[in-house]
């Protein structure tokens, strides 16, 4: 960097620390999804995480990188922001340690200290060639203009930086945009709904009822005959019912899908906590998190929705989970979580590959797949168990979607999810352009298409409507959709694909949850030893007794999670278990 540029750099650097100065005794840390906090208080951390962004670009000659202003499923007044490299995944983890170092850097000094030494040590080439992008988006919270203003002053004190405002989008949008901006295709927000839009199309002009074949025998082969004696017969209920209500968490996705919902023919979406003027606060009684947590309906429902398939995202739209109210005297609901979503995917998948590879007959052109299904130690033991006895492959990982999203990328075709909704399926980009070189194939060799043709084709068009980036409750809501159209479910068959084992989650709070330390993807505790050992004893005295400590990466709680054969027994096991966890570190 020429002289006078460095000094323009230091110049820059020092004033926009000054202008937010981090206020004496404030930590932040950058956790399972970021810096989180009460919003108000969240502009140092935020501008940092500007400088970061852009220093990011640089290192990576400029690809674009993105900034997403949130706090998801957490209360209206909190916000967050998070970073996303430029394959729309999360910022790679050995930054980290500099994030939070930069967030916590006390004064303007110490700031460029930290800052020009890391650029030393990385490596990073600024002030030559290449400048920095950084795409920004933010949820509907009050603070997010605030806040974003932050951010484009941090990314600013970076010479040669360009920030490029996307609006108000869900996270999992910004995470589609910089990934799609880096693969030199169109990048707006049109583009992703109508990538969406078409893919979704496309899926359903290649269903047995599209093709006007009503025979599931033309489909059917041993391995899905396997699958279908593991699945319930269906009851009839809400078979191929086209109404779906979706609870929006009065945030940004239920704003999005109103933009869209009259395109997507084969389904009739009426959107709940829209996040309008007036119809309830973000995330407050509604939302993927409190339906997931209470298993009551959301906020607006009523008995009159007994019987219709339900959705819920949450606050910044990258959770999905699905429910039904059961009944009109109470407000319970059966819900299908990201474990039961995972397990539909999967399923479909499965048959699909089946389909291409071995349909019962001699197939002269087959498409070998490794595919794999991610999980954490929050996924209910009774789905792990349906995965296996399916004979598919599950690994797990520690929570957090940076975890599972890299997990998953070591297969053809992995799939993962969170119990909480959070989940996507991601496709090699070689097995893909098998995909297609074997769909162009198919194509040309059978005049009306063969059912091989059009299990290739519904593969393709499930890799383009669900998001490769990041888990996305609106392209995982309308892959649900023309999954369960396609395999004419009802919200019911898919339910009873097994029964959740009960389960209770605990939170504890400790003077340091740091001290506790785990391994095996979170399922042990190594320190402090004699912790793993009373869990071991605790556990030995239930039936399916499975029980788990680890210290939150959001919240400063350690939490506890039991499962067991009975729900007094899974809340007997985790009490007991917290109550250890009380004792030795409370
Ligand atoms: C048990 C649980 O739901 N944990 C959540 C929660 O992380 P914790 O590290 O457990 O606080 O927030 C994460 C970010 O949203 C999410 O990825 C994760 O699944
Ligand atoms: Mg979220």
């Amino acid at each position: 960097m020429a002289a006078s540029q460095e000094q323009e750099q230091r110049r820059r650097l020092l004033d926009v620390a000054s202008r937010f100065p981090l206020p004496s005794g404030r930590r932040f840390s950058y956790g399972t999804a970021g810096f989180r906090a009460d919003g108000a208080t969240m502009a140092p951390a935020v501008c940092r995480a500007g400088i970061l962004a852009a220093l990011r670009s640089v290192k990576l000659a400029g690809a674009a990188v993105g900034i997403v202003i949130t706090a998801s499923h957490n209360p209206v007044g909190d916000n967050g922001v998070k970073i996303a490299d430029p394959d729309g995944g999360m910022m790679a983890q050995h930054w980290e340690p500099f994030a939070d170092a930069l967030a916590n850097a006390p004064d303007p000094d110490a700031l460029l200290q930290l800052v020009l030494q890391f650029v030393k040590d990385e490596g990073i080439p600024w002030g030559g060639q290449h400048t920095a992008q950084v795409l920004l988006g933010r949820d509907t919270r009050p603070t997010g203009e605030y806040l974003l203003n932050a951010a484009l002053q941090g990314i600013n004190a970076i010479v040669g930086a360009h920030a490029i405002d996307m609006g108000i989008l869900t996270t999992p949008q910004l995470h589609w945009m910089v990934r799609s901006k880096n693969k030199g295709i169109k990048a707006s927000e049109s583009d992703y709904f109508t990538q969406l839009i078409d893919s979704f199309r496309l899926f359903f002009s290649h269903c047995p009822a599209a093709l006007g074949s009503h025979d599931g025998e033309l489909l059917t082969s041993n391995f899905i005959r396997r699958m279908l004696e593991l699945v319930p017969k269906d009851k009839g209920g809400d078979e191929l019912a086209k109404k779906l209500i979706v609870d929006g968490a009065n945030g940004i996705g239920g704003v999005k899908l109103e933009q869209i919902k009259a395109e997507l023919s084969g389904v009739d979406i009426i959107v709940r906590n829209s996040g309008k003027e007036g119809e309830g606060i973000l995330n407050h009684m509604c939302g993927a998190d409190f339906v997931q947590k209470e298993r009551v309906t959301p906020h607006g429902f009523s008995p009159e929705d007994v019987g219709v398939r339900c959705a819920s995202l949450d606050g910044d739209a990258d959770r999905l989970v699905y429910f039904h109210m059961s009944s009109a005297s109470d407000n319970k609901v059966d819900l299908v979580d990201g474990d039961k979503i995972l397990s539909l995917f999967a399923l479909f998948i499965r048959e699909q590959l089946d389909i291409i590879n071995n349909n019962g007959s001699q197939v002269n052109k087959s498409l070998p797949a490794r595919l794999g299904i991610v999980q954490t130690a929050y996924a209910n033991g009774a789905s792990t168990q349906f995965l296996k006895n399916l004979g598919l492959e599950v690994v797990f990982t520690p929570t957090g979607v940076k975890y599972l999203h890299k997990k998953a990328l070591e297969y053809d075709i992995g799939i993962y999810f969170e119990a909480n909704g959070h989940g996507t399926v991601v496709f090699l980009e070689d097995f893909l352009s098998q995909l297609e070189s074997l769909s162009n194939e198919l194509s040309s060799e059978a005049v009306n298409g063969s059912a091989q043709y059009h299990a290739a084709m519904r593969l393709m068009a499930a890799s383009q409507l669900i998001n490769q980036a990041v888990g996305d409750a609106l392209s995982g809501l309308l892959l649900v959709e023309a999954i369960l159209q396609y395999k004419r479910w009802s919200f019911q068959n898919w339910c009873e694909l097994y029964s959740d084992l009960p389960s209770r989650q605990l939170k504890v709070k400790v003077i340091d949850r740091s001290s506790i330390v785990t391994t095996d993807a979170e399922t042990k505790v190594s320190q402090p030893s004699s912790l793993q050992e009373l869990i071991d004893k605790e556990t030995a005295n239930y039936t399916h007794g499975r029980c788990f400590v680890r210290p939150s990466g959001t919240e400063d709680v350690v939490r506890v999670y039991a499962e067991a054969s009975t729900q007094a027994e899974a809340d007997s096991l985790a009490r007991s278990v917290a109550h250890h966890v009380e004792h030795l570190l409370g």
